[in-house]
């Protein structure tokens, strides 16, 4: 396949930024046209450290408005901050570019608005929590789950620079296994925390436990108990190469797209 899919990306020096540059640049059907970032910009993203090995000049812009207009996008990739994440995901859609999100922390009705706007746009929008086939699975295998267990608690584990919490995975988990879940107020009628959070959040029911720790990089665990017997389903992202198989179907996805798609479950076959 030519480089045919035209790709920017927002947070190139980003943990994830930096494995998704390295993705769009090796990749034989896509074509890295543009960054977006508030530091270095004017300047070419081979300058920058860590991007020596880029094999030609990549501009960095910080307005999406004059990136959009001289470089023609077809997708953006953000992977950026909830707020930030937020606004490029509009002002694309505004731009006919159509947005790979994997920024998290998006509220729902963000969510809605992003949803609608897309539709007015008529132009395909994915915005999915992880990007991870085994993380897809992990979902989808406590979806199944969920039929068979009413009680449920999802523990998640990710490095501490993280800024939201719970992850887009966990929330994302969880809305899953309500679908096939009655809904239900788990642990003792009684029960008190006399330690404020020590039960965790709370999604319809279902408990979510935030565990941020130096070391730890995106790790799930989703625990089903009934009477004698424990089911866990845990998925652990140990290199953030593991997201990039992911992003690639979905940058190829988003272009037959045109509406928004939320979960990289609802595009896999
Ligand atoms: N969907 C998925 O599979 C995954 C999603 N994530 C999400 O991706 C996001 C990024 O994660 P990391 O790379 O670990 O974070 P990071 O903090 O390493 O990178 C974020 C980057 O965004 C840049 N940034 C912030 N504001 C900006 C702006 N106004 N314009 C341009 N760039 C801006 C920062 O400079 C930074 O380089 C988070 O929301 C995280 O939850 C992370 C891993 C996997
Ligand atoms: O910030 C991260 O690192 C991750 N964020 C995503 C999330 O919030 O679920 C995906 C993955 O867990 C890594």
């Amino acid at each position: 396949m030519p480089n045919n899919i035209k790709v920017v990306i927002a947070g190139p020096r980003g943990r994830m930024g930096r494995e998704a540059v390295k993705m769009v640049t090796d990749h034989d059907g896509m074509q890295l046209v543009s960054v977006i970032d508030y530091k270095n910009v004017g300047q070419s993203l081979d300058q920058v450290e860590g991007f020596g090995y880029l094999p030609e000049s990549i501009s960095i812009y910080n307005d999406l408005d004059i990136c959009f207009n001289e470089t023609s996008p077809d997708v953006l990739i953000d992977l950026t901050t909830p707020e930030t994440g937020y606004r490029h995901t509009k002002t694309a859609l505004l731009n006919n570019v159509r947005p790979v999100v994997g920024t998290t922390g998006f509220t729902s009705s963000q969510l809605d608005e992003l949803t609608n706007l897309a539709e007015e746009r008529n132009i395909g929008v994915i915005i999915a929590p992880n990007f991870a086939i085994g993380a897809v699975l992990m979902m989808k295998f406590s979806q199944m789950a969920a039929k068979y267990f009413e009680d449920v608690e999802i523990i998640e584990m990710h490095h501490d620079q993280k800024l939201d919490a719970p992850s887009g995975t966990a929330i994302k988990t969880a809305q899953m296994i309500r679908e096939n879940r009655t809904s239900k107020k788990q642990g003792h009628p009684a029960e008190e925390e006399t330690l404020e959070g020590a039960r965790g959040a709370d999604l319809d029911g279902i408990k979510i436990h935030s565990v941020r720790l130096p070391g730890l990089i995106a790790h799930q665990q989703v625990l089903f108990g009934s009477g004698g017997q424990l089911l866990t389903i845990r998925h652990d992202s140990n290199d953030r190469a593991s997201f990039m198989s992911g992003v690639s179907i979905c940058v190829e996805t988003v272009m037959n797209l045109n509406t928004l798609v939320y979960g990289l479950e609802n595009i896999l076959d």
